[in-house]
């Protein structure tokens, strides 16, 4: 992944395809007319020649069909890591060294995926992670995502830095929860809170990695410091005026006692990697952890987040249910995080580069391809339900090296 991408636009696809010269008309490279060129459902011919989502067979295939289609500039921002992209490359890479060793002969009858999380049912164990700025993908933005996120039963988390309101977001139907960078203004946070509640957000996800904002040096190379004009963070929006976010250093574990005064909501961790982290997170009352590292977006040369599920799950012990992000693209990821510890797990690239492909149409297609792979790979792996792989399914083996 690292490496190549200082081509771009001129180099090649996440697959090593040439990008086609103006492949869908004026407006590449002029982020500032992106959504004429890309938006809508009709969905120009790809890198494949597909005509729409629906033609597109795997998670891949949607990152070279995005890459295709998105400014790439915004392409750049959604694909980026920190610095030398090692940990953005790290998390897909420790999925492919583990190997999936199947049970036969169970006659375990037809996989079913749904699962019970802090209370609420969901349809399979892949919730949507929150990411920023959906409309740089597709100008339905986080709607189109929250209708595909409604009609596949899954829980979305909207991210605080949504370019729609939390409200809009609700009012499309999904299950919902709510990520939430505390601001060290608690007043304005428990704003927040308290409009999330009133939108039916069942739990509060607090990113604890970004103390300080990581460098994306894609975006930077760009020279993408802010969002093109009509575009803002629709939550932080008061009176004709839009606040800053502060990704503060200022916050700690006394911030997630005061969040945990201000709801009653379940509160979730998301971004913990350290065994003591994950400790202090039950001690100060989470009622869930994010294995993360941001989709190698903060630190780089974090271990992948796969690394570190099992001793945070060590040190948490089953007192409270573990998610995990970072580099799921296949059912056989889902199956191996779930194998390692996992309750569930979330996607973050994969729903910008449906969003971008078919908009509602391209989230949902994302969505059911992952449904499908995991049905087959539980069958394949003589399991019925998620809550059946077990550890000895997963071996890290020399030969996927
Ligand atoms: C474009 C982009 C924006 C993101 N924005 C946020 C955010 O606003 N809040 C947050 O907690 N995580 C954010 N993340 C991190 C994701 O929630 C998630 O941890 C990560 O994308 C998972 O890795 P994956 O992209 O390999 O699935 C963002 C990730 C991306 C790619
Ligand atoms: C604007 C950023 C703080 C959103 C984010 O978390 C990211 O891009 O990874």
């Amino acid at each position: 992944m690292s490496g190549d991408t200082g081509d771009r636009p001129n180099g090649t696809d996440p697959a090593g395809r040439a990008r086609g010269a103006d492949a869908f008309g004026a407006g590449m490279g002029d982020h500032g007319d992106r959504t004429d060129t890309a938006g809508g459902e009709s969905v120009a011919a790809g890198p494949a020649g597909v005509e729409r989502p629906a033609a597109l067979v795997n998670l891949r295939e949607f990152e070279a069909a995005a890459w295709e289609r998105l400014d790439p500039v915004f392409y750049d921002y959604f694909a980026g890591g920190a610095a030398d992209e090692i940990t953005l490359a790290a998390n897909e890479a420790a999925f492919r060294r583990r190997a999936l060793i199947p049970r036969v002969l169970r006659g375990q009858g037809p996989p079913r995926l749904g699962v019970t999380l802090l209370g609420q049912e969901a349809s399979m164990p892949v919730l949507l992670a929150p990411t920023a700025f959906h409309r740089l993908a597709h100008p339905d933005a986080e709607r189109a995502t929250a209708r595909a996120a409604a009609e596949a039963g899954v829980i979305m988390i909207a991210a605080m830095l949504s370019t729609v309101t939390i409200e809009e977001i609700a009012a499309c139907g999904p299950r919902l929860w709510f990520q939430l960078y505390i601001q060290p203004d608690l007043e304005f946070t428990a704003s927040l809170v308290r409009r999330a509640e009133a939108a039916g957000c069942r739990a509060l996800v607090v990113t604890a990695d970004s103390p300080a904002l990581g460098r994306n040096e894609r975006a930077e190379r760009h020279g993408f410091h802010d969002l093109p004009p009509g575009m803002y963070c629709a939550n932080m929006a008061e009176g004709g005026h839009v606040r800053q976010v502060a990704l503060s250093p200022e916050i700690s574990w006394r911030h997630v006692d005061r969040l945990r005064e201000m709801t009653s909501l379940p509160i979730v961790i998301k971004g913990v990697l350290h065994p003591g982290d994950a400790r202090l997170a039950v001690e100060h009352g989470a009622d869930a952890i994010i294995v993360s590292n941001h989709g190698g977006r903060q630190l780089d040369t974090t271990p992948a987040s796969l690394d570190r599920l099992a001793p945070v799950a060590e040190a948490v012990d089953g007192r409270v249910p573990l998610l995990l992000d970072g580099g799921i693209r296949r059912g056989t990821d889902v199956v191996k995080a779930l194998a390692l510890g996992a309750a569930a797990v979330a996607i973050g690239r994969p729903t910008l580069w449906g969003l971008a492909v078919g908009g509602q149409a391209g989230v949902a297609r994302v969505l059911a391809l992952l449904r499908r792979e995991l049905a087959g790979t539980l069958a394949l792996c003589g399991a019925a339900t998620p809550g059946e792989v077990t550890a000895d399914l997963v071996e890290e083996v020399a030969s996927l090296r």
